[in-house]
């Protein structure tokens, strides 16, 4: 018996009455509680209860009166908060996923009020929630304690507790049953209508997966399948068995929606579940839905594994070899995302019906869902012939489609792999074809990959490097270092950018240019970047504490910060308010790719961030797109000049000429302009010469560590001083 069961068996109907009416102030539920006398059962009473308080609920061990051990019982709310599912969190120590304050309150037992006050929940991605927390002791009669706790997420940016009671009311109401899952299918949260389909009680299908099969019980990877579709899809529909608690089997439509993980969440997900019924719908009807995409007609990712298993198995026997082709359209989602769905729909159904014209009967097209595609050739002469189908295929989406007045033109990128060489069984042909295709991809898109083992040595390496980043956030290893920009007509500090590295004990000092793009890709830069601007503000603050009152910082903001973190701005205003500073004080540098990256969302962003009073840069200027059309658009006060420009000044004619046209363009929209990457007396020289607003660059110092930073920032400014009337003068 485990811990947490022990322990249950020892509650008292009294206590529970007692610990509900203490966390949740309700006396009369208590008072309830306390009359009942015929109890079913103290357990099952125990977790009905934690499952109707709607904070998440914990309770863990405890010595002396604090709380300390495994966690004993976790209720669904405090799971989907954590990003755990509840066999996790059972037992796993309290100060992995708690943080206390340094001195905690010593916690009352129930026969006083619970102890309130602030700690810091760590979700299972490291995100650090803050939360208020109410604690009371529990005794269990023998030297025994446990801490019952309830948590209230005292982030400014969540609802209120109307609007997050009334989301989970609603959800509860739902009349369609409906489970949130976590990305392998684990069930977090179910509502009403799911427990009237299924048979299973709240607490019986938290922890647990839907007991589903496919329509025709032969595939038992199904349910991995569908999640993993989900997942790679954004969505999933299809038929599907129920075995239920009580009835027996009965089909239902099963809609999985993914809600894609933020880097500082888990990813989760979202089923429906329908009847379908049997006596409108024959059981080949039925069959024949499980196993094809509704969209296309083709065959879905289900009907797919069976088809390359079958083909894999036969080209053993034959001694022959088989190719897979795994493609991808390059800049789908920028068509939905700009055209609308519809129009997305048609190009989707224009490409199935594409690659069935170049292929022959035997070959097998499958849609595995969202943009990706699967071709199956059962028997090539040699890889030659793969890749002729390749070149065909790519050759044949890339014919413009009309539709609705749009002349769209559609790409793709294809992985190749070939049995038995790149793999002896259907995972490992479509895993190492999907590694191929990602290559294709990088690579420029619009092309075809073969696969080559050195893939997974890269991909390896990828996967060290991103779960070394992850521990070296996790122990502290990243710093702030700061580099002055210096005003050009009076010398002085204006402002400063924050640099984040990664200080690693083996390596030293790595370069962000090596790691941010790894933490963009893994999410990770969303904690990251949270952590670099609470860090720069608190500097700055102190650095404006200390005499340099007007002084501003810079902070880079990465694409995925700028267009998929949604609670940038109240994040930002957040961390204005703790550290007591003005929006003027922060200047925040988005680069001319994350901007062109989605303009019209980047755009909406950058509004709101200007509403607040914070200052915007184009970093990198010159590098990309340089689009005029666009940069009359962009709501920014400052264009950086890219310090590969600055590198050839003086005397590379080039350089000279567009960063003369980059000075005079700024000048005429009335933006500030600044100039990076300044190492020689000539470059500073031409930019003096050429009134550009600001400086930054070795010439006067190199980014610098947070520690006597106000001293060494004055004495670059006593350089930069020196300096600039010395070039002035002999100007
Ligand atoms: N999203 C985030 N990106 C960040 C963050 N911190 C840094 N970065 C980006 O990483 C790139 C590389 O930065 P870094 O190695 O720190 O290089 C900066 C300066 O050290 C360098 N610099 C400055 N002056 C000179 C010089 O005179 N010569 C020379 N060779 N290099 C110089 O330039 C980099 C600053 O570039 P920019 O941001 O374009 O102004 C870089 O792209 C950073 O943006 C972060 O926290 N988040």
């Amino acid at each position: 018996m485990s811990d947490a069961q022990d322990s249950d068996k020892k509650f008292k109907d009294q206590d529970i009455a007692e610990i509900v009416a203490n966390l949740t102030d309700n006396s009369s539920l208590a008072a309830e509680l306390e009359g009942v006398t015929s109890i079913p059962s103290t357990n099952s009473l125990f977790q009905a209860l934690m499952g109707l308080v709607g904070h998440p609920c914990i309770i863990s061990s405890s010595h002396e009166g604090a709380i300390r051990g495994p966690c004993l019982e976790a209720n669904p709310p405090a799971c989907l908060l954590l990003g755990y599912n509840k066999n996790e969190l059972t037992g796993m120590e309290t100060n992995r996923f708690i943080r206390l304050p340094q001195k905690p309150p010593r916690i009352p037992t129930l026969s006083e009020s619970p102890a309130v006050f602030a700690a810091e929940f760590v979700t299972r991605n490291q995100e650090i929630i803050p939360v208020r927390l109410s604690c009371c002791l529990l005794s269990l009669g023998t030297d025994r304690e446990l801490v019952v706790m309830m948590a209230e997420n005292s982030g400014a940016s969540l609802n209120t507790e109307r609007e997050r009671n009334l989301q989970a009311w609603a959800f509860d109401r739902l009349g369609v049953a409906t489970a949130v899952t976590d990305h392998r299918g684990l069930i977090l949260k179910t509502n009403q209508a799911f427990t009237q389909m299924t048979g299973m009680s709240p607490h019986q299908a938290v922890g647990s997966s839907l007991n589903l099969h496919s329509p025709d019980s032969t595939d038992h990877n199904y349910y991995k399948h569908v999640w993993e579709a989900a997942a790679r899809s954004g969505s999933w529909q299809g038929a599907a068995l129920l075995h239920e608690m009580v009835e027996g089997e009965r089909f239902i439509w099963l809609d999985v929606e993914h809600f894609p993980s933020t880097g500082s969440q888990n990813a989760h997900c979202l089923a429906t579940l329908k009847e379908l019924e049997g006596s409108r719908l024959s059981k080949n009807k039925i069959i024949h839905l499980a196993h094809h995409d509704p969209l296309t007609g083709l065959p879905n990712r289900v009907l797919f594994y069976e088809r390359l298993k079958q083909s894999v198995a036969q080209a053993k026997r034959r001694k022959v070899q088989l190719a897979v082709l795994f493609l991808d359209l390059d800049n789908f989602k920028t068509i939905n995302d700009s055209l609308g769905h519809s129009v997305g729909d048609k190009m989707l159904k224009t490409v199935g019906a594409r690659l069935l014209s170049c292929m022959r009967a035997e070959d097998t097209v499958s849609r595995l869902g969202g943009d990706e595609f699967v071709v199956v050739i059962p028997e090539i002469a040699e890889p030659e012939d793969a890749v002729k189908v390749a070149r065909r295929i790519i050759q044949m989406l890339s014919r413009t489609i009309i539709y609705e007045g749009h002349e769209l033109t559609l790409s793709a990128s294809i992985g190749l792999t070939i049995f038995p060489t790149d793999g002896g069984d259907p995972e490992t042909l479509i895993k190492n074809a999907d590694l191929a295709m990602y290559q294709a991809k990088k690579q420029g898109k619009r092309r075809f990959q073969l696969f080559s083992p050195a893939m997974h040595t890269n991909v390896t390496r990828r996967l060290i490097m991103e779960s070394n980043l992850r521990k070296g956030f996790q122990n502290q290893e990243f710093v702030v270092m700061y580099q002055p920009k210096f005003d050009l007509a009076t010398g002085k500090v204006g402002a400063m950018e924050a640099l984040v590295r990664w200080d690693r004990p083996d390596l030293g000092m790595v370069s962000p240019a090596e790691f941010i793009p790894l933490a963009e890709e893994s999410g990770l830069i969303v904690p990251l970047g949270e952590w670099v601007l609470r860090q720069a503000c608190l500097t700055t603050k102190e650095l404006r504490n200390q005499g340099m009152e007007d002084l501003v910082v810079s902070i880079n903001l990465s694409t995925r910060q700028l267009l998929w973190q949604h609670d940038l701005a109240s994040m930002l205003a957040e961390i204005l308010t703790e550290c007591e500073l003005p929006p003027s004080a922060l200047d925040l540098e988005l680069t001319e790719s994350a901007v062109m990256h989605n303009v019209e969302g980047a755009i909406g962003t950058m509004d709101d961030l200007r509403q607040m009073g914070i200052s915007l840069s184009l970093d990198d200027f010159g590098t990309g797109y340089s689009s005029l059309k666009y940069l009359k658009r962009f709501p920014i006060d400052v264009l950086k000049i890219d310090r590969s420009f600055v590198k050839g000044l003086p005397d590379d004619p080039s350089d000279v000429a567009i960063v003369i046209s980059i000075i005079s363009m700024a000048r005429a929209m009335g933006l500030k302009v600044i100039a990076e990457g300044v190492e020689t007396i000539d470059q500073l020289r031409f930019f003096l010469h050429n009134e550009v607003d600001e400086v930054q660059g070795f010439i006067f110092s190199r980014p610098l560590v947070k520690s006597r930073l106000a001293h060494a920032l004055r004495e670059s400014e006593d350089l930069a001083r020196k300096i600039l009337f010395g070039a002035n003068q002999s100007n």
